[in-house]
């Protein structure tokens, strides 16, 4: 099928996020990456694939779509054998959502075959790829991730891992990655450690997974988090023993993980640096109905998304929790779908109102963040439609007033719902409620590490809401005002 995809660099916007897994010396390496990658399926919905080595050759498969639509076929699966594999699955932050650019990527190399798997998105990556273009590299992908593979490729070190940390060191932005040699697999995250990346073990075999529910799914252990600026190498000896050692290459920064992974992205069932995904919702929730209670008779999370920090809200204002929008699973989640289009259609085939525990009540929905406003004009609607005879909103994280470059899918500072409007009432009315309250920044520090921003080194990176980006902006600030913005010739199949 022939698609009209234009790689114009600005209609090719943002998106969120990837999940990454590996595994080293097991004889269910691909069918247990399969199965982590299915567990990590909320991080990246267009696209799965997974890289294996078998002792002799590599085997890719990639494919676009969900984990479950290919790798649950046996066939699929004895495609890629070798007691070592490692699998993405995507949302496209950088580059269409085209095979060519689905993860893991491969290429031979002077010192063989090497394969890796990012999550996250480089903030220099075009400007690195335009060099690497005008040096006579071939770009395979429109994918920032490429660039990695052919810095790899351009080290002068010996082995394949040194030559993987040269390339990390010439990379900005937030990368959680596994890379994988014929005798390696490699964890690494940026020196921020904006992107989760844990280490894990099976069988004494060693797992790197974006969050610990890829690790519960196939009953691993969870050993720890990769740190952040950290590479682990495990490398596999001839006699199948396996060690371990870890690195820290790059001149030491802070850790500030996303503060959204928290806020929306991860499991809530998952630990992402020590902390339970589920226990921090629900202390948003919490600190919610301390900052903006309101006299309602009924809180009603708008699932799932905001579902562990209504029952927060509910437990701490006593006001009765109930499930008063029922979501539709077999739907998406609508924040990371591509189009304002498909996503304004998302939203409507996805919750409904469950009128009988809504009809004549004073409600508080609670919900987890607005960034386009569109699921929540569309709820109050929906609400009020059911009867409802008070609509007031609470949002368990601060108004976004930037976009991200770290890979999260919002839109232009201009498309986002707070800076279309001078305040907080003038956005209450467009959406169409009695009342609207957003967690203050600190509320959300509290609920997440136990203590409020610290405004001189913060603990988390929070440039959505702040405008405090941890890394430089090369790609965004370097660009040229009349420079092309296409990035490839090719129009594709997708
Ligand atoms: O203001 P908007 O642009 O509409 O975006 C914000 C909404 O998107 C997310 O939900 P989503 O439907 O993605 O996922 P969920 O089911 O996981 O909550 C989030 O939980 C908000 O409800
Ligand atoms: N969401 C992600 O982490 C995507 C990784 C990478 N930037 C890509 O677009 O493929």
């Amino acid at each position: 099928m022939a698609t009209s995809f234009d790689l114009d660099l600005d209609g090719d916007t943002l998106h969120e996020e990837c999940g990454v897994f590996g595994i080293l010396g097991h004889p269910d390496a691909s069918a247990l990456t399969a199965l982590g990658l299915h567990a990590l399926q909320h991080r990246g919905q267009e696209a799965a694939g997974i890289v294996s080595f078998d002792g002799r050759q590599f085997h890719s498969e990639r494919q676009l779509g969900l984990v479950g639509d290919h790798f649950t076929n046996p066939m699929t699966l004895a495609r890629v054998p070798g007691n070592m594999a490692m699998g993405h699955v995507r949302y496209s932050t950088t580059g269409e959502t085209i095979l060519r650019n689905v993860q893991p990527l491969f290429a031979e190399l002077e010192v063989g075959g090497i394969a890796i798997a990012h999550n996250g998105n480089l903030t220099n990556g075009l400007t690195l790829r335009r060099r690497l273009i005008a040096q006579g590299a071939i770009c395979q992908s429109t994918s920032d991730t490429e660039v990695v593979l052919h810095l790899i490729a351009r080290s002068q070190r010996a082995s394949s891992s040194d030559r993987f940390v040269d390339a990390l060191g010439a990379i900005e932005g937030a990368y959680a990655m596994v890379a994988m040699t014929r005798t390696k697999l490699i964890g690494a995250r940026d020196p921020n450690g904006i992107r989760p990346l844990v280490l894990g073990e099976l069988d004494g075999k060693p797992i790197f997974a974006s969050e610990t529910c890829a690790l519960d799914i196939i009953g691993a252990k969870f050993i720890r988090d990769v740190e952040n600026g950290e590479v682990v190498v495990c490398e596999i000896q001839a006699d199948g023993t396996i060690t371990v050692e870890s690195y820290k290459p790059f001149p030491p920064r802070p850790e500030r993980m996303c503060l959204f992974e928290y806020v929306y992205f991860a499991r809530p069932d998952s630990m992402v640096a020590g902390r339970s995904v589920y226990a921090a919702r629900k202390a948003m929730g919490y600190n919610l109905a301390r900052e903006a209670p309101v006299e309602a008779d009924v809180v009603v999370p708008v699932p799932d998304g905001g579902t562990p920090a209504a029952i927060g809200y509910a437990q701490a204002s006593g006001i009765p929790f109930e499930l008063g929008i029922i979501r539709n699973h077999y739907v998406g989640r609508t924040f990371i779908e591509p189009t304002q289009s498909i996503r304004a259609f998302g939203v409507k085939l996805k919750h409904s109102a469950n009128r009988a525990e809504i009809e004549g009540k004073r409600v508080v929905l609670v919900d987890d963040s607005i960034v386009r406003g569109t699921t929540s004009v569309k709820i109050v609607q929906m609400i009020r439609d059911a009867g409802a005879r008070e609509v007031h909103i609470r949002v368990a994280s601060p108004m976004i007033f930037h976009s991200d470059y770290y890979g999260i899918d919002t839109p232009d500072p201009e498309n986002l719902l707070a800076n279309q409007h001078p305040d907080l009432a003038s956005m209450c009315r467009f959406i169409g409620a009695d009342s609207l309250q957003f967690l203050s920044i600190d509320g959300l520090y509290e609920a997440v590490g136990g203590e409020k921003r610290n405004p001189k080194a913060p603990q988390f990176t929070d440039h959505y809401f702040t405008g405090d980006y941890p890394t430089s902006l090369t790609d965004l600030n370097g660009r040229a005002k009349n420079e092309p913005k296409k990035i490839s010739l090719l129009k594709e199949a997708g």
